[in-house]
């Protein structure tokens, strides 16, 4: 199977590449050619028409079924929200919601641009399912918290989510191990799962140092932040690690976290949502910790649109660094592709347009008058745009969205059954 986009600026995202007006070959999951007017017959002809083709972006925090909870609970605390609202509606949830959710989330992703995720939740043979029909990207992770004794359950079901799906659909699927939290995870049962993680080679996936109430409980039970206790527990040492959040990281910290393999998912939107604080993203950077973009799930966040993500984290370290110099466009449209591929540890294969790479493409229509002139694409894509302007989505080679119309997913069909679904969840609570 081939396809030919033609006659597209091309934002390839590899470090330092001008735009260019060109064309896309792209054969089976991969980009065969980038270059002037390819001359080759193919399956499928796009035509660009004054549109742009970048790389897909990269949610690299997310816990999807949550999209089943968006709007249900807004306007509290993290502690009271996650506590009262979210844990009793999650019980409530059955492995059909589970994969639901995943699909509307999934659903909400391609319609805004997103090609791959990370995602941390439960029944996630579930979601794997849902991964591999809708024909996205994901690194998937059975989150883990040792509050109680479930007689191994749960790790049980993160090694059985290991050991059926990772490298699956393609290589689409890849997974990671999830310990929660600091303050969910007490030292021996994670001990534990950084070994596995470590013997094992596959990454971990752990919010970190996302609200003040979370420091002020890790420097009650340990006397430590709670990046000096993941780090103390040798968790740094042992694998490639995604951190979710990383708001309340001292300058200490930030250099206990210089030279760790992985990175940090900066979730701006849900942060000012709960009011939790701002990451020290451009502090953080300048140390080469690598930084890449999430939206958390949308129970808290409320979208998955990462062109908001973009804008809300370009806006937040301008405003906080008192410099309207920092994070240009460039390097913020760079966090969420190439840095997130960093931190899925999927950046061989997509996060950039380059020949040989999977073929994760987006085409977002600029024939628009919020988009229009274009003087920087850069700018437009990183102040402007939204995920509506998104007109074509391509993982893998494969479309699964053309001129906004979803290919792999029934949307009449996926309303029809979330809104029952989401009912009844909430009734339970
Ligand atoms: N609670 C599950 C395991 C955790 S899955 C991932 C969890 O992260 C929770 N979560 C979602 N957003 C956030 C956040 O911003 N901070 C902390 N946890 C969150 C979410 O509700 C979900 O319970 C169990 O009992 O087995
Ligand atoms: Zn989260």
């Amino acid at each position: 199977m081939k396809t030919l986009i033609k006659d597209v600026t091309i934002l390839t995202m590899v470090p330092d590449a001008t735009p260019f007006q060109g064309d896309i070959l792209i054969e089976g999951s991969r980009i065969k050619q980038i270059g002037d007017q390819i001359q080759e017959s193919a399956d499928e002809v796009l035509y660009g028409n004054g549109m742009v083709a970048m790389p897909g972006l990269i949610n690299a925090h997310q816990h999807s079924p949550m999209s089943l909870l968006k709007g249900f609970s807004d306007d509290l605390k993290l502690m009271e929200w996650l506590e009262k609202k979210m844990l009793p509606a999650e019980a409530q949830m059955t492995p059909e919601d589970i994969y639901w959710g995943a699909k509307l989330s999934m659903a909400e992703m391609i319609k805004s641009g997103t090609t791959a995720f990370a995602d941390m939740y439960i029944h996630m043979s579930e979601i794997a399912s849902a991964v591999k029909e809708v024909g996205m990207r994901a690194s998937l992770t059975r989150g883990l918290v040792f509050m109680e004794d479930d007689g191994g359950k749960r790790l049980a079901e993160a090694m059985d989510l290991i050991e059926k799906w990772h490298g699956t659909a393609d290589g689409r699927i890849t997974t990671m191990f999830g310990p929660h939290a600091p303050y969910t995870c007490p030292p021996d049962p994670l001990k534990e799962v950084i070994q596995l993680a470590e013997n094992m080679a596959i990454p971990i996936h752990i919010h970190l140092a996302e609200t003040r109430e979370e420091m002020a409980k890790m420097a009650e039970r340990y006397h430590q932040t709670p990046t000096a206790y993941l780090v103390n527990q040798g968790l740094f040492d042992a694998c490639h690690v995604l951190l979710a959040h990383g708001v309340h990281v001292t300058q200490r910290d930030m250099e206990l976290l210089q030279g760790m393999r992985g990175g940090v998912s900066h979730n701006p939107v849900s942060n000012l949502k709960l009011a939790c604080g701002i990451a020290p993203v451009f502090e953080m950077m300048n140390l080469g910790i690598t930084v890449g973009l999430g939206t958390d799930g949308s129970g808290s966040a409320t979208t998955l649109d990462m062109f908001e993500e973009i804008k809300a984290a370009t806006w937040l370290q301008k405003l906080n660094q008192n410099d309207p110099s920092v994070l240009p466009a460039d390097q913020t449209l760079r966090m969420a592709t190439l840095e997130g591929a960093k931190l899925l540890r999927i950046e061989h294969q997509v996060g950039t347009l380059e020949v040989g790479k999977q073929a994760d493409i987006i085409l977002i229509d600029m024939n628009k008058p919020h988009l229009q002139p274009i003087h920087h694409i850069e700018a437009l894509l990183a102040y402007s745009v939204n995920g509506a302007d998104v007109h074509t989505t391509i993982v893998n080679g494969k479309i699964l969205m053309r001129n906004r119309v979803l290919v792999t997913i029934d949307e009449e069909e996926l309303i029809e059954q979330v809104k029952t679904r989401a009912k009844r969840i909430v009734a339970g609570v």
